[in-house]
Formats: structure tokens, sequence, C-alpha cells
């Protein structure tokens, strides 16, 4: 631990904030005319430009140092070397090993080798109708039961790669506890040909197994067949003694493994409705294109390191600047659920208050991510990413190439993102504004006093990640970009990325209100609030 010099390079980089607070980005590609080339880094099929920040070499170098400072070097690597670096639950992190990076650990690269075959297999034969319902007819749809690490994974690549997806396979999503969610998916679906999937690393999460029994109930219920479960019923977990106890047969049954984190969880079994939907060649780029990201982050200068650079900025902001949130931006309908995505990558890795060592941090740890797919977005939020007083940093995600390439459709979504991270950057100054004006015949009186409703500060950051086409593997890369951003943000704020026990209480409260919402006496077990608003409830639900 070098404390002095991180301590140090923290008062460089307030200092080097102070500078640069006061320099516009314009004038920074002014004083750098190589900046545009510098500042950006290829890998894995991704280009990201990072030239529209508030930033310039001498900040970006102390930003390194201090990733430096904290051994972000020697942290990489222990991941890489499969150390259990999930040290409050006593784990390994192993996700990079479901894509081949991790060498050596050969008993779980076995398992995972047996485990992939298994998903090869059972892809192929429902695919070729060999592995069908009761009825013997091939399965049409494909209804998941997860949430969380098991549903955002496989829902937003299955949303991302649909140009890939079998054509008679529809792949569909129940996550909600909410019957409104299963309900509406069981209305469309023949009982014939439907296979479900429970996701659930665990086995033990309420709103999954809730979900899981009413589709068991339904299948049976439109059946008449008990043993319909046994053939309509696939699952994923690593608890298979509580699946089979659900009534899945053994071959229906996918193991997943304890060191691999729920968020991080689709390269494992919980990609198998993934696998289904774009068949298993297309699975396995998915994953080569996530390995070559993991071989850039481990081999690349931190300079030139994509991941690293992505943290740092974010870091920067967070840090420095004081931005709470940031934004992430797709300009491709088909990452439309790439936000939701990386909001629990992010937020339940690093939404963190205790350090590694027990210490209690004060300073946020984990932006707030959100954001929504490009151009929806610029007709609501981008007013507030324009013009508010929040300054929010944005990645823009630009596949150059169409999957759907239709008249100008796609000069003009490019059109619209240049045309966004230009704008934030530039910006409108009043006398810009006067001039427009002006040139639109207003006279002078009015267009002074409407000019400063049209000026836009500019010098609003922001990334650009082109890559030429969504596909399988450039999917993969750009997940395990955001993947080794997340974990080099958490070196950074020194805390664990790797477990979730803020989820717990809310759980824990859920379980013990659950009793007295079925008590016939009214419930004065908590707090006022709660017991009141429990006690509507009781009295609708009992009415
Ligand atoms: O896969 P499981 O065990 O059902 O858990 C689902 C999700 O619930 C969480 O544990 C949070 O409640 C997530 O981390 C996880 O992805």
């Amino acid at each position: 631990m070098n404390i002095p010099e991180r301590n140090s390079l923290r008062e460089r980089l307030i200092e080097e904030q102070k500078r640069l607070s006061g320099t516009a980005m314009t004038t920074l590609f002014e004083l750098d005319p190589d900046r545009a080339c510098a500042m950006q880094i290829q890998a894995a099929g991704l280009d990201l430009d990072f030239s529209k920040n508030r930033i310039d070499r001498s900040a970006m170098a102390a930003l390194v140092g201090l990733a430096r400072a904290h051994q972000l070097e020697a942290h990489r690597d222990a991941l890489f070397r499969g150390e259990p670096i999930n040290t409050t639950e006593q784990r390994q992190v192993l996700h990079p090993l479901l894509r081949g990076a991790i060498p050596g650990q050969e008993s779980l690269r076995a398992q995972v080798e047996t485990t992939l075959t298994r998903i090869e297999q059972f892809v192929h034969g429902v695919h070729s109708g060999l592995i069908s319902g009761i009825t013997d007819k091939p399965f049409r749809t494909v209804i998941n039961i997860g949430i969380g690490g098991s549903h955002l994974g496989p829902a937003m690549t299955c949303r991302a790669l649909k140009p890939y997806a079998q054509r008679d396979l529809d792949v569909q999503f129940v996550s909600n506890v909410d019957a409104s969610d299963i309900s509406q998916k069981l209305r469309n679906a023949d009982p014939e040909t439907t296979l479900f999937i429970v996701a659930s690393k665990t086995f033990t999460t309420q709103e999954t197994l809730a979900n899981a029994h009413t589709a068991r109930n339904w299948l049976i219920e439109q059946t008449g067949r008990p043993d319909a479960v046994e053939r309509h019923f696939a699952a994923i977990s690593t608890a298979t003694d509580r699946i089979a106890q659900f009534g899945i047969r053994p071959t229906h049954i996918f193991p997943m493994w304890d060191w691999v984190g729920g968020r991080y969880s689709i390269w494992s079994s919980i990609g198998l409705p993934l696998a289904l939907a774009i068949g298993y060649e297309l699975f396995t780029d998915f994953h080569r294109g996530a390995a070559e990201m993991d071989r850039h982050f481990q081999k690349a200068p931190l300079e030139q390191n994509m991941p690293v650079i992505l943290a740092l900025l974010s870091y920067w902001y967070l840090r420095f600047w004081g931005a709470e949130t940031q934004a992430l931006l797709p300009y491709d309908h088909y990452l439309g659920d790439f936000p939701a995505y990386v909001q629990q990558l992010d937020m339940e890795s690093n939404g963190k208050s205790t350090s590694l060592q027990g210490e209690r941090l004060h300073q946020a740890t984990s932006p707030i991510i959100w954001g929504t797919e490009g151009t929806n977005g610029q007709h609501s939020f981008h007013q507030l990413l324009h013009q508010g007083n929040l300054m929010v940093p944005v990645d823009f995600i630009l596949p150059l190439r169409s999957h759907n390439p239709i008249g100008a459709h796609q000069d003009l979504l490019v059109a619209n993102c240049l045309g966004q991270s230009r704008a934030l950057m530039v910006g409108k100054s009043l006398e810009e504004a006067i001039t427009e004006l002006g040139e639109a015949r207003m006279d002078d009186t009015a267009a002074k006093s409407l000019a400063p409703h049209k000026t836009m500060p500019g010098n609003r950051p922001s990334n650009t990640i082109l890559m030429d086409k969504l596909t399988p593997s450039t999917l993969g890369a750009l997940i395990a970009l955001y993947e080794h951003k997340v974990f080099v943000q958490s070196v950074l704020h020194k805390i664990n990325a790797f477990d979730q026990w803020g989820v717990e209480l809310g759980k824990q409260i859920c379980t013990a209100l659950l009793p007295y919402i079925s008590n016939e006496q009214p419930c004065s077990a908590f707090d006022e609030s709660t017991n009141r608003l429990l006690n509507q409830y009781r009295s609708v639900r009992n009415s």
C-alpha cells in the first residue's frame, strides 16, 4: 500500500481538476492537435474515442499513476490467477474462466467443458426436435424464469442478437413477482410447445420460485399431465438437489458454480436461453469476443487499456467533478436493454460503503447508471444533458453497420449520435444564440431576451465506442469491457465488487412482513407507517 503516493496523486488530481474546470474541451483540442489520435484505443473489435473528455495528457497521467499506486496490475493478475478475491464470501471470481481466460484450474475447467458440451447437445436437441414436449411436437417458445443476473444477461443478449435468432424459436422472459408479468406470457403460450427454463443460482429466490410454481401449475392444468413437468422444464442452478425436488429430469438440469457472480453469469449455463436463441456455434463466438477483451485487459499497458481508461474516467468524474450519474446511450435498437444490464453490473457490484479492509467509506463508490437507446432519449432527457446544471458524462455506443440497412436510417442514426456528442462538447454561446435569432429575422430586443434560453454550456464529456457491427463476438467484447471497467473501479475505491449484502435486508423484512398480511388481527409489529400501509392492503385483500 503506497498511501503517501496515493495522497499526493489525489492532491495533484484536485489541482488538475481546478485547472481543467476553467478550460473548454475545444481549447484542449487546439492545444493538442494530436488529441483525437492519442485518445483512442482499439481492442476486440471495439474502437473507443475518449478525446471528448475534460482531461488532458497530464491529468490522465496522474490518473494512471493513481491506478498504479492502487496496485491495479497486481489486483488484475490476482483476478486472472483465480484467487479468492471475493473475500466477504470467501469465493473465487472466475467468470473469465468460462471463456477460457484463466489458466490452470483443471478440475473446474473440466466441469465447465462438460457443461458446455451438455448445453451444446441440449441446444441441438431442441432445434432438431429430438428434445420435445409430451406430444412430441418441437418446442416453439422458451420462457426463461429468473431475476437479476439470471434474467438481465439472457434478456439483454437475446434482444441484442435478435438478428441471429432462429426464426422458429421465440425466447421470452419472466422476472417480476408481479403476476401480470407471467400471466401475460402464459396467455399467449401453447402448453404443447413451450419449454420453461428456471434460472436461479441459489434456487431460493422468492420471485423466481413463485413464477416457476405458477408456470408448473399452469402446465399441469393445461395438459392434465403432472409428468409434463419433466419434459417441459429445464433448470440452471448451483443447487441441483433443489431442482430435482421440483420434478425436473436430470438431463434438463444444468449446473453453475458459486465462483460465478449472478451479474457475471451470462457466460455460464445462465446463457442457455441465448444459446437456444442463436445456436451453440454463435454462443461460442460470443465467448470468443469476451476472451479477446480479457486478453487486452491483461496485456495492454494501462495507458492504452480500454477498460482501465473507461474506469479511470468514470472515477475522475465521480470523485473529482461530483458527477454522481453517468448515462449509457447505445445508438442501436438491439442494445436497448444494455443500460439496464450495466445498471446491475455496476451498481450491484460497486454500490458499497465499506472498504475491503472494513473501513467505513464516506464517498460514492458507484455512479448511478442510467440511459436508453438513441435516438429515443434525445426527445426525452437529453434536454437535461444539454442544458441542465448537472454534468452527466455519457458513453455513446455505436455499431456502424445496421442489421437492417433500409434507406437512410443508418445515416440518420449515426449523424444523430455524432451530433449529440459534438453538441454536448461545443454547446452554444450567448453570442451565437443572438446571431442565430437575428438570422432568423427576430428583432434585436426579442432576440436578446430569448437568447439566454437557447444557450448551452457545452463542455459535457462523453466517450464513443464504435464497432463495425453488433455481432455475438463484439457483444461479448462489449460486456467484458464493462465487467472489467467495474472491476477497475472497485480497485480504485478499495471495495469488493463481487458481493451484494445490501440486497439482503429488504428480503429479510419482506419475509417478516408476509405472515402479517394473512393474519386475522391488524398488524402492529412494525413502525407506524409500515403498519398502516400493510393494514390498508389487508383490508383490500380481505374485503
Ligand atoms: O440467481 P438467483 O440466485 O435467483 O439470484 C438472482 C439475483 O438476486 C441477487 O442475489 C440480488 O438479490 C442478484 O445478485 C442475483 O443476480
